[in-house]
């Protein structure tokens, strides 16, 4: 890859829109030069950035999951079989029209989500209650013709990493605890990624279209807005019905199934880049950093014996399954700070003349720029520890964030106000008509209720008056 000519200055992290799409690149991790609006290209870097978050989800999903692929291209009679979830699709999908120069007979759809590719085939597979629940997920590309304004790994029009699970069960409350377990499942990826997340049921309006209904995990984007970066849905017995997915029953009676499915998308890394970051590029949490830790060879004196203590460490580290890579390249030890600092390297381990003499190594933490000399007989578990510490520090930051953004407010004035810079949690008497005007009033939306709604209180909604004991999460969203 070429490497940065010059040193790209970063705009500050508070013009975050300018920081993000700038990181973006200089960082290598999407090229957004690709000639198809909301389609862009993933650097070597930056995919493997991808890799290593993707290999957490599915270590969560193989515990009881299991991955296939259905294939992209779906017709059109099994598509619009789903009344309400075309009318949620129709603006959205892309259609295949030709092959080649012959008109196709039967138009086909990009899928722009798989329930209509996949549960034709799920009529064929189940049978019996012996058959579930099943529990299949793919990691593929969909294609939505997304009308709103198009951002890398924020709203796309070829979504790259669409995580999508489709899970079959016996009974509806069956698949409610799946929906449950669904929510678990993200709420403990996000962890991993050290990112806060707020599980929140959506209301009716904004649930999935053919879904009983929605509960979603937004993120605290740092520019006060949140970014929705995963969702589950209750399908009910809607599209068992509309494709004939039955089985039979202990009684030997035919049963329609009842079903869920919940996605993610490379949101998750906008929403990783965007928390950890700061002005002087990306902080990668160490479990999905590509590059974990950065030797550079401090090389004014003796730099033979230097650079073979770094080779030391190299492979002392390599051996403790620790990603490392010394940068031995001839420019001046600033400008590899500054790259590395950019690529969000957790740890940077500087070793020249003087450390030889004491046998140590500076270790140097991105996230708080934290300097300490360690001996290099200890190096493998002194770095491991700070990556654990790291870790936690990531998280419990990021989570003080959350919540010193989430504030109570009982009026729309207090609302307003609130919702320019985190989320407003606000009383909501559960009727539509306040939802939408609350919306029209504040310019943001009602994400849901809180799965964690804890107490129940008596208020007021700031738009009818009428006495309600729920609060809903309020804000600005991507
Ligand atoms: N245009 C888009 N670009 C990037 N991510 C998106 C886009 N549209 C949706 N997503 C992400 O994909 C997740 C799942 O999409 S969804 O429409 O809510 N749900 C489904 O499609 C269901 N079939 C579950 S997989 C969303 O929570 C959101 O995080
Ligand atoms: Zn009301």
């Amino acid at each position: 890859m070429a490497e940065q000519e010059k040193e790209a200055a970063l705009p500050p992290k508070e013009n975050f829109s300018e920081w993000y799409n700038d990181l973006l690149q200089v960082a290598e991790i999407m090229d957004v030069r690709y000639p198809v609006k909301g389609s862009y290209v993933w650097y070597p870097f930056g995919f493997s950035i991808r890799r290593n978050v993707y290999g957490i989800i599915r270590e969560l999903l193989d515990k009881d999951h299991q991955e296939t692929m259905f294939p992209l291209l779906i017709p059109e009679n099994e598509f619009m079989k789903e009344a309400e979830h075309i009318k949620g699709f129709e603006d959205e999908v892309y259609w295949v029209l030709n092959g080649g120069t012959t008109p196709l007979d039967v138009k086909l759809a990009l899928r722009p989500t798989s329930e209509t590719a996949i549960y034709p085939m799920y009529r064929l597979w189940v049978r019996s209650h012996a058959d579930l629940p099943l529990k299949l997920y793919q990691i593929v590309n969909t294609f939505r013709y997304e009308t709103k304004h198009t951002r890398p790994l924020i709203r796309l029009r070829e979504i790259t990493s669409f995580k999508e699970a489709h899970t079959v069960h016996a009974t509806w409350d069956d698949a409610a605890a799946q929906v449950d377990e669904a929510i678990r499942i993200y709420s403990e990826f996000y962890r991993r990624l050290a990112v806060p997340v707020l599980p929140s049921k959506r209301p009716n309006w904004d649930k999935f279209p053919g879904a009983d209904y929605t509960i979603a995990v937004d993120a605290l984007m740092s520019d006060g807005k949140t970014l929705q970066v995963g969702t589950a849905h209750h399908l009910g017995d809607n599209f068992a019905k509309t494709f004939d997915i039955k089985y039979e029953d202990a009684a030997g009676e035919q049963v329609y199934a009842h079903q869920t499915c919940y996605g993610v998308s490379e949101r998750c890394i906008a929403a990783l880049i965007s928390i950890h970051g700061d002005d002087k590029g990306l902080i990668m949490p160490p479990e999905v950093a590509p590059v974990q830790a950065v030797i550079i060879p401090i090389l004014f004196k003796k730099p033979e014996a230097v650079l073979a203590a770094c080779n030391d460490v190299k492979e002392t580290l390599e051996a403790a399954g620790v990603r490392v890579t010394i940068d031995d390249s001839d420019k001046r030890p600033g400008s590899k700070y500054y790259k590395w600092e950019m690529k969000g390297v957790p740890l940077r381990i500087e070793i020249g003349p003087k450390d030889l003499e004491k046998e140590a190594a500076m270790l140097v933490r991105r996230d708080t720029g934290e300097k300490e000399q360690v001996p290099l007989s200890s190096i493998a578990n002194e770095v491991i520890e700070r990556f654990a510490v790291i870790q936690f520090s990531l998280l419990e930051n990021a989570k003080e964030n959350l919540k010193a953004r989430i504030f109570d407010c009982n009026t729309i004035e207090e609302i307003k106000e609130k919702v320019s810079e985190g989320i407003a949690h606000v009383p909501w008497c559960g009727e539509e008509k306040c939802g939408l005007e609350l919306d029209e009033e504040v310019g943001a939306g009602i994400l849901g209720i809180p799965t964690d709604q804890d107490e129940e209180g008596n208020y007021k909604c700031p738009m009818c008056g009428k006495d309600t004991s729920i609060r809903v999460y309020v804000a600005k969203t991507y």
